[in-house]
């Protein structure tokens, strides 16, 4: 079988594009790779209380609701004074939390607390710790007291109608706080796209020492978590064995946003993926990509109505199996937006290839996210490349530099169970200290477990430096 193999960048770049587009509904010859690199989600909004936001993407901008701070507020806990020192003190305090206080005179100063509304006709605050009051009840401050000093005012942060989040931001404990501190009891979310996960393989064991021939399946307890860190919700993990009618029945049945196959990508005897897929009516997006380890993962688009009936051949089209499948509810219900397969190779660590190069990218493009950012890290050692096609290599990152890891064979979970990240290595190798583009792991330390973060654009947190 001589299948064309999507070069590694594209084959991330159509993923993505298929989850922003809708794809299903475009006319056939659509190219999924000139998709808009962002759109909707494909599934509906809804709005979510705050706790249950966390963890998905807003699927509208985060506007503020009030200006922040939303009055002239005292950053230390101190003394408000008005005019030119010395100041005479008033007994009683300002706390926060108070309604409007008392304006002061010139000449006044009123204890205030961290946080407590400014009097109006306040000049400064000094901190405690800056001022003493002596037997006559007049206070000094002991240091040059600059108007306005630790006084954040009104709208210093942001003013009602700021745009302070873009649409498809990851909602993260800090976007949380963010949010209640701009006003929001609910966020507008995209639902996380619902993920089945069928493990195929007749010698797969679930519990116990591998034996007789038999292996454990290492994908079933791998793969649901970290398909849920990446943004799905995995409502199924099904083990299906290698039954060409098994599988057609289950891929006909799932109204899930994407199906998740493991194993049987290949051409082997049992290699039921592809037979399963043209018998459905499938689109092979990608079908093969250039990287080590990996290559044989693909990408379908599933149809939104049946080719056949179950058990009876489409026109030109083989049945999946010697037999038709038994199951009567395995009709192809119509699906009202497209859904989508990812088909990972059964070696292990191939499979994570997959997972990264085609799932993650189509789910971030399913939610209503932009493609992640690439970033870059030098690495330490030398690695080797293939001839033609891109390699994914388990590294750790420690201090500057990523460190390829060793087991990092198709078949082996060894390495990548200690690394931060994936380093991709193009056809030819990377020399020492050459800088290579990093895949992080959701739980990586090389990036943080909530993704990178946005600029916000030109009015973003970057660009200025805020401390008291
Ligand atoms: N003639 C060719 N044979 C193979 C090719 C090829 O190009 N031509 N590619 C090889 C590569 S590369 C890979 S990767 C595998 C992919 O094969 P499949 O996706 O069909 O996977 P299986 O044959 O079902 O399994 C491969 C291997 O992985 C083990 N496995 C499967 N599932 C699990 C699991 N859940 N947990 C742990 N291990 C699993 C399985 O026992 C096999 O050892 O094809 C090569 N062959
Ligand atoms: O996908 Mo395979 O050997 O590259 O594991």
């Amino acid at each position: 079988m001589a299948r064309h193999a999507t070069p590694w960048p594209e084959a991330r770049a159509a993923a993505h594009a298929a989850g922003v587009s809708r794809a299903a509904r475009a006319p056939s010859g659509h190219r999924p790779d000139q998709a808009p690199a962002t759109a909707p989600a494909a599934v509906a909004p809804a709005l979510a209380p705050l706790p249950a936001a966390l963890g998905r993407v807003l699927a509208a901008p985060l506007t503020a609701l009030t200006d922040l701070p939303s009055f002239d507020t005292s950053a230390m806990d101190g003394w408000a004074v008005a005019g030119p020192g010395p100041w005479r003190a008033l007994p009683d305090g300002v706390l926060a939390g108070q309604e409007r206080p008392e304006p002061l005179g010139d000449g006044q100063a009123v204890r205030i607390a961290t946080g407590a509304r400014i009097p109006r006709d306040t000049t400064a605050v000094i901190r405690s710790e800056h001022a003493h009051v002596d037997d006559k009840g007049h206070l000094y401050a002991q240091h040059d007291v600059v108007p306005g000093q630790d006084i954040r005012p009104r709208a210093q942060e942001c003013r009602t109608g700021d745009r302070l989040l873009p649409r498809g931001t990851l909602v993260t404990p800090a976007v949380l706080g963010l949010a209640a501190a701009a006003g929001y009891d609910t966020l507008p979310v995209a639902p996380r796209p619902t993920v089945e996960v069928l493990v195929l393989g007749d010698e797969l064991l679930t519990s116990g020492l591998p034996q007789e021939g038999r292996i454990r399946d290492a994908l079933g307890p791998m793969l649901p978590p970290w398909l849920g860190a990446l943004g799905a919700d995995v409502t199924a993990v099904r083990r299906l064995g290698d039954d060409a009618d098994t599988l057609y029945a289950a891929l006909a049945r799932s109204t899930a946003d994407v199906i998740v196959t493991t194993g049987g990508t290949a051409s082997g005897p049992v290699d039921h993926v592809h037979p399963a897929l043209r018998h459905l009516g499938a689109d092979l997006l990608v079908d093969g990509v250039a990287v080590r380890p990996g290559h044989p993962m693909l990408l379908a688009r599933l149809p939104a109505t049946a080719t056949a009936p179950p058990g009876q051949a489409a026109p030109g089209q083989a049945p999946p199996g010697p037999q038709a499948p038994p199951d009567p509810q395995a009709s192809l219900a119509p699906q009202a937006s497209p859904r989508y397969l990812v088909g990972l190779p059964g070696n292990p660590l191939a499979a994570v290839s997959g997972l990264l190069t085609l799932a993650a990218p189509l789910l971030r493009g399913l939610a209503g996210r932009p493609a992640a950012a690439p970033y870059a890290v030098p690495l330490r050692d030398d690695v080797h490349g293939h001839p033609r096609d891109t390699r994914l290599v388990p590294v750790s990152v420690r201090g500057p530099y990523a460190v390829p890891l060793r087991y990092n064979g198709p078949a082996m979970l060894r390495g990548i169970a200690v690394a931060d990240g994936l380093a991709v290595v193009r056809p030819g190798g990377a020399g020492r200290h050459q800088e290579v583009e990093i895949l992080d792991l959701p739980w990586g330390e090389a990036r943080g477990q909530y993704g990178e973060l946005s600029s916000g654009g030109p009015n973003g947190p970057f660009n200025e430096v805020c401390f008291t």
